[in-house]
């Protein structure tokens, strides 16, 4: 038996290749033949993972069915497309999800959605400060680990774990889920203030606003404070907000420089996963009755219905209140 990956960009394929970095084999499959093509006969992935030579007991596949010998699916698509992944996937195998984001018209977190679509496998959560790149180059990771069944949850664990690659355990699935995905509309803030000049003041302003933005929402979801304080959370949020590494800074940035949405968005191939979450979470933050006013901004800036000096003006304007 071997551990599967679903999804064949840059995560997926870092993860692929922590697992197998040791010669053991694990199944990849990708959406793009050319994907396929390029690891099963070179050992690369130029088109989501350049540069990084992968291990020959990686199997890449076409074909969902080819999934079927896997004792553990590593679910890694976007989050928009998990619900129809995991639904091709062989039922009553452990899930560990790894997407971060909300579905868009159900407003349904992944685990929510995974269960609905294969309600017989056993689901957990895999989410941190992750850089794909640096995980595939075997750099000093640490990373939440979420699983309601304890027992299920430490053999995962036990299983992912590398010299250099330390999952650290919870039972708060929700919180390490909201974590991920409010994070990214966050970075996206963090990338306009970047772009437009705003300084590195307003860039903390905006990461410990924001916290407090994720905290709210996460609480009024039942997550609990102390995940969204850890790796998940505030981990993954200063990691994504600090650098253009990250494809949702990159975005802010652009939208920071002037650009309009519609462009950047247009024709990319790498997911910025905030994009898409934004509009939800706003909707779903509005009928929680959850104050997210740089949410709120970052809604406005994507749908390029607000010029961007006005939006800061609107941050900046907002009444004077305790923290
Ligand atoms: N790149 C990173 O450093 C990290 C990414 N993640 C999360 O992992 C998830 C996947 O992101 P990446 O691997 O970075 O993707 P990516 O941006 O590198 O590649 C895009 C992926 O989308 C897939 N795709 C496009 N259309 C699809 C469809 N119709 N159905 C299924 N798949 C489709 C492509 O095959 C490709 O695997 C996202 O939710 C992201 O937030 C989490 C941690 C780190
Ligand atoms: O989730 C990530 C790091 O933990 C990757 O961030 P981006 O999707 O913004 O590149």
């Amino acid at each position: 038996m071997k551990a599967g990956v679903i999804g064949a960009g840059a995560w997926g394929t870092a993860l692929a290749q922590l697992l197998a970095a040791d010669g053991q084999a694990v199944r990849l499959w990708a959406l793009e033949a050319e994907v396929v093509d390029a690891v099963n006969g070179s050992q690369e992935n130029p088109l989501y993972l350049p540069g990084i030579p992968l291990s020959p007991s990686i199997a890449a596949t076409g074909a969902m069915a080819d999934m079927a010998d896997c004792d553990l699916l590593l679910v890694v698509s976007p989050a928009q497309h998990l619900r129809s992944v995991v639904a091709q996937a062989p039922a009553g195998v452990p899930l560990l999800l790894c997407s971060k984001g909300i579905e868009a018209g159900t407003s349904l977190l992944m685990s929510e959605v995974a269960q609905q679509a294969q309600p017989r496998s056993p689901i957990a959560v895999l989410s941190g400060p992750t850089f794909a790149h640096e995980v595939a180059r075997g750099l000093p990771t640490a990373i939440t680990l979420a699983c309601e069944d304890a027992a299920l949850g430490q053999r995962l664990a036990e299983r992912i774990a590398r010299p250099a690659f330390r999952p650290y355990l919870s039972d708060d699935v929700i919180g390490a889920e909201i974590g991920g995905a409010v994070k990214n509309v966050l970075a996206i803030a963090c990338g306009v203030a970047e772009g437009a000049g705003l300084g590195l003041n307003a860039r903390a302003a905006l990461i410990s606003r924001g916290f407090a933005e994720m905290t709210r929402f996460g609480l009024a979801r039942g997550a609990r404070a102390e995940t969204l304080g850890g790796l998940s959370g505030l981990g993954d949020l200063v990691l994504t907000c600090s650098s253009t590494n990250s494809r949702n800074f990159s975005l802010g940035k652009g939208l920071g420089e002037g650009q309009a949405a519609a462009d950047l968005l247009a024709n990319r191939r790498t997911v910025a996963e905030g994009a898409f979450t934004a509009p939800v979470l706003r909707a779903a933050a509005l009928s929680a009755g959850v104050e997210m006013p740089v949410v709120d901004a970052v809604c406005a800036l994507l749908a390029d219905a607000v010029p961007l000096a006005q939006v800061i003006d609107a941050l900046l304007a907002r009444p004077l209140r305790p923290e």
